[in-house]
């Protein structure tokens, strides 16, 4: 890597309302755009879809997200990382914090989620506010664009794809008095998914 590199993937990460501001391929844009819940999407492109969850957990949030979810500085979060699978290959890498602050009864289904998905919670209740999309495309020294490497280097057991180019998606979900952060990193195997239609030939 040189240095004009080295100095590019250590620019801060940007997150923008304009999904054009990124100059994604096309490709990705169909998906970093999905309106709706991106698990109904996902199983509409796949045979089997599984929520894998690879924890669940207290963490310090990332500072790019505090002010986000209305904390004044970095602080403890209840974190949530997964992958999600389509025919047992990882599509997307979902990182989700709520603030501690946080009771169950904003978010009455979040503790127990474990492998189910969470937008089945947050699409099915009339009391979620879902705020409107960001959208960023990684820098290399990201946490998240580093977490979701590791996970997939545990999956292909290589070095993983050092020159991985992520896009990535977050909405805030407001519940009650609670806030919810859900950010999801786009796989490239995500760009090999058809989507099957229902009359199966
Ligand atoms: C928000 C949704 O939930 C999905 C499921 C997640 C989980 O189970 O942790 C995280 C991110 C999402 O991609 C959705 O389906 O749109």
């Amino acid at each position: 890597m040189t240095a004009s590199t080295r100095g590019a993937s250590l620019r801060q990460t940007q997150w923008q309302p304009h999904v054009l501001a990124l100059n994604a391929p096309p490709a990705y844009r169909q998906w970093l755009t999905a309106d709706g819940s991106l698990t109904a999407k996902l199983k509409a492109h796949s045979d089997t879809f599984r929520v894998q969850c690879l924890h669940q957990t207290t963490a310090r949030c990332l500072t790019d997200e505090a002010a986000a979810i209305g904390m004044h500085r970095p602080g403890r979060v209840w974190e949530r990382e997964v992958l999600l699978r389509c025919d047992n290959t990882p599509a997307v890498f979902a990182h989700t914090v709520v603030p501690m602050s946080a009771t169950a009864t904003d978010w009455p289904l979040f503790s127990a989620l474990g492998e189910r998905s969470l937008g089945t919670t947050l699409f099915g209740d009339p009391q979620v506010r879902r705020g409107v999309l960001e959208f960023a495309r990684l820098r290399e020294g990201h946490p998240l664009a580093q977490r979701a490497r590791k996970a997939l280097k545990l999956e292909q057991g290589l070095d993983g794809p050092q020159e991985l180019i992520l896009y990535a998606r977050r909405c805030l979900y407001r519940r009650r008095q609670g806030t919810l952060l859900v950010t999801e990193v786009f796989l490239p195997s995500v760009l090999e998914l058809k989507l099957i239609t229902t009359n199966r030939s």
